[in-house]
Parts: structure tokens; sequence; C-alpha cells
């Protein structure tokens, strides 16, 4: 049930701002993103419903969530096991599973969709769920490169939609961008905002242009590095090393590619591709096509730039 609440917000001068007190959450995609959000938001209490289409996949999300908040119990209550065991049981029973976005949007304050990087599919899901997520349920998309206002632009609640943008991965990243449209009420973006708060994450406000803030500045550095692999001019462990070294990333752009996936960069690269034909840094990057061509996504397949196995 959501509620409001007034507070005085810094920087506007004392006027009033709402928002929506964001308790039960649904978190649609159970992949890499989902879960890590669907982590982090069960353990700072708020009651959450993931839903994939593949009951599989919100298995091994859940296995996921439990393996991974044990290594943090482990860590964090060392010496207060009992505090710990509390802990993990709290956040475990705050995680419902479901193949049914339609039936469990009913009770939620937040729908943040983490599916497939496809403009269609995401709007395909936003406009079903308009027709059933109770009025006051606000609507938040993770995606990494489109554009919030076209995936909003299947829905009549313009003013209850925005961008709620996770790194990877989720329950370590410490950074949300929160990005509000033209539309997108100021009661909603403080309510985004607050939300990211609660999971104890920091939050940048960020306009809804193309990359955001991060991905803005992220995606040319990756790509000069996959064309500079093509030239010849590196190897991908040298360029790799380079970076780790001589910046101080902890990931190299090839070691960071296989982590992100490289059927969502291939997804991201397509889309810009196609809104920027003419522009040279978007042409088609031929070891990008290959890999994803032999089903080889990174990480999360088993090889990528790498191999994992
Ligand atoms: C290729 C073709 C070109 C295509 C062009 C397209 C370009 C598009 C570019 C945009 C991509 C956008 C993607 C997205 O929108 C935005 C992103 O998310 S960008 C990715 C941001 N993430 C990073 O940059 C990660 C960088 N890496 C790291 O920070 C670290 O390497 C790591 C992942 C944290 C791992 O750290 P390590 O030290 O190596 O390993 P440890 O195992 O010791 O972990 C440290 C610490 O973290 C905890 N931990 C690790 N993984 C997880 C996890 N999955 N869940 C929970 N916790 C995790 C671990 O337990 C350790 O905790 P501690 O013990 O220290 O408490
Ligand atoms: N991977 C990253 O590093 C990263 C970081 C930030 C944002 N993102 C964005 O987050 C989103 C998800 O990325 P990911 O890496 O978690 O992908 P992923 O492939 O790991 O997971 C996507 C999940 O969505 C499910 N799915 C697809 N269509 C669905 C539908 N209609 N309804 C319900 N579930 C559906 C799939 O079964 C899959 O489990 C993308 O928009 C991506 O751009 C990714």
């Amino acid at each position: 049930m959501a509620f409001f609440t007034h507070h005085i917000c810094r920087g506007l001068s004392s006027s009033a701002v709402r928002h929506v007190v964001i308790k039960n959450v649904t978190i649609i995609g159970g992949g890499q993103m989902g879960a890590g959000i669907a982590q982090v938001a069960a353990s700072t209490g708020h009651a959450v419903t993931l839903v994939d289409t593949n009951e599989d996949i919100l298995k091994k999300a859940v296995k996921g969530i439990e393996g991974n908040l044990k290594r943090v119990v482990k860590k964090k209550f060392a010496d207060k096991p009992e505090a710990g065991e509390e802990f993990l049981q709290k956040a475990m029973q705050n995680v419902s599973i479901s193949t049914d976005a339609g039936s469990v949007v009913q009770g939620t304050d937040l729908v943040v969709e983490a599916i497939v990087e496809n403009l269609k599919v995401k709007q395909d899901l936003f406009g079903g769920l308009d027709k059933v997520a109770p009025a006051h349920t606000i609507f938040a998309s993770n995606t990494s490169s489109l554009s919030i206002t076209d995936i909003a632009s299947s829905t009549n609640r313009l003013d209850r939609f925005g961008g709620l943008h996770f790194f990877n991965p989720v329950p370590v990243m410490r950074l949300v961008e929160v990005i509000a449209t033209s539309s997108t009420s100021q009661e909603t973006f403080d309510s985004l905002l607050n939300f990211s708060k609660m999971l104890g994450k920091t939050s940048v406000s960020c306009k809804d242009t193309p990359g955001f803030i991060v991905n803005r500045l992220l995606l040319p550095y990756i790509l000069d590095a996959v064309r500079m692999y093509e030239r010849g001019d590196g190897s991908k462990e040298d360029i790799d090393i380079a970076m780790k070294l001589g910046c101080g990333y902890p990931m190299g752009p090839f070691e960071l590619s296989d982590y992100v996936g490289l059927d969502t960069m291939k997804f991201i690269m397509d889309g810009w591709s196609a809104a920027n034909p003419d522009n040279p840094m978007f042409a088609q990057s031929e070891v990008l096509n290959k890999l994803v061509a032999e089903g080889k996504f990174g990480k999360k397949t088993g090889e990528g730039f790498y191999k994992y196995k």
C-alpha cells in the first residue's frame, strides 16, 4: 500500500515535495540486473516480486540471491551469526517469484523493468501492464541505451514513468542514474530518488539523453577499444592490462564487455547505429557480430572475448 509523505527538498527553498513511499516492488526480468536489483531491494526491507517469462531463470535468480546474501552475512555479521541468520531469513522472505506480471502488479507501488534491451519488447510489456496496474504505481526502466520517453509512450502514465539505471553488479555498484523525461512529474522523480536512497545507493539526476551520463561516456571508450583490437593495434589482453594498470579501472574494456553481456552490447550498438546511420563511430563491429552469432555472450554463457569454463 502506498502512502505519501511530505518533506523539504534541499535546493528548492522550503517548498514541500511529495513522494510515494515505495514498499512493494515488482521487478521484471530475472537476469543479471533484475536479480541484483531484487537482492538489494529485498535486503533493504522491500517486498519484492521478481518476474520472468522463464521459471528456470527465476529459480536460478533466487539461488543466486541467496548465495550472494550468504556471502554478505558471513562478512557483515561475522561475530553475530544469529543476527546474520535473521537478516538472511528476512531478506529471503521478502522475495517472491512469478511468471505472470499482469497479476502481480496489482498490488505494487513500483515496477522496475530489466528485460531484454529492445524497444518494442519493452513497450509491449509496459503497454500491457499500464492497463492493469493501479493508478498510483510508478513505472521505471533500467534500460542502458533506449529513450525513456520512447518506452513510456506505450502507456497512459507519462507523469508516473521514469528511468532507474543501475550498474552491474547491482549489489556492489553504488550508483543509480535517475532519469526524468519532460513528462515525469516532480513527485515521481522524488519517489525514484527516495527509493534509490532507501536501497543505499547514491543517485545522480539525468535528462533523457542518449546513454544518460555513464553510458554516453562509456560507449565511445569501449567502441574505441574494440576498433583498436580489430585493427590489430593491440591484443585484447594488452588493452585490458593497460586500462587496469594505467588507469586503475577494475576491469579492462573486454573483460567489462564480457561481464555486461555481448548480447546486450549488440542490442545497444544496433540501436545507436540505427539512430545514427551516418556516424562511423557506430559502424558494425565484425568481432562483436561474430561472437554474438556464435552464442558467445560473455561470462553468462561461459565464453565471449575470453573463456570462463
Ligand atoms: C564490445 C562491442 C562494443 C559494443 C559497444 C557497446 C558499448 C556499450 C557500453 C555500455 C554498457 C552498458 C551497461 C550498463 O548499462 C551500465 C553498466 O552496468 S557498466 C558496468 C559497470 N560495472 C563495472 O564497471 C564493474 C567493474 N568491475 C568491478 O567493479 C569488479 O571487477 C567486480 C565486478 C566488483 C569484481 O570485483 P573483484 O575484486 O574482481 O572480485 P571479488 O569477487 O573479490 O568481488 C569484490 C567484492 O564484490 C562482491 N561481489 C562481486 N560480484 C558480486 C555480485 N555479482 N553480487 C554481489 N556481490 C558481488 C564480492 O563479494 C566482494 O565483496 P567483499 O568480499 O569485498 O565484500
Ligand atoms: N548487463 C548489464 O551490465 C546492464 C547494466 C545496466 C542496465 N542493463 C540493462 O538491463 C536490462 C537487462 O539486462 P540484463 O543484463 O539483466 O539481461 P539478461 O539477459 O541477463 O536478463 C534479461 C531477462 O529478461 C527476461 N525477459 C525477456 N523478456 C521478458 C518479458 N517480456 N517479460 C519478463 N521477462 C523477460 C529474460 O528471460 C532474461 O532472464 C537491459 O535493458 C540492459 O540494457 C544491463
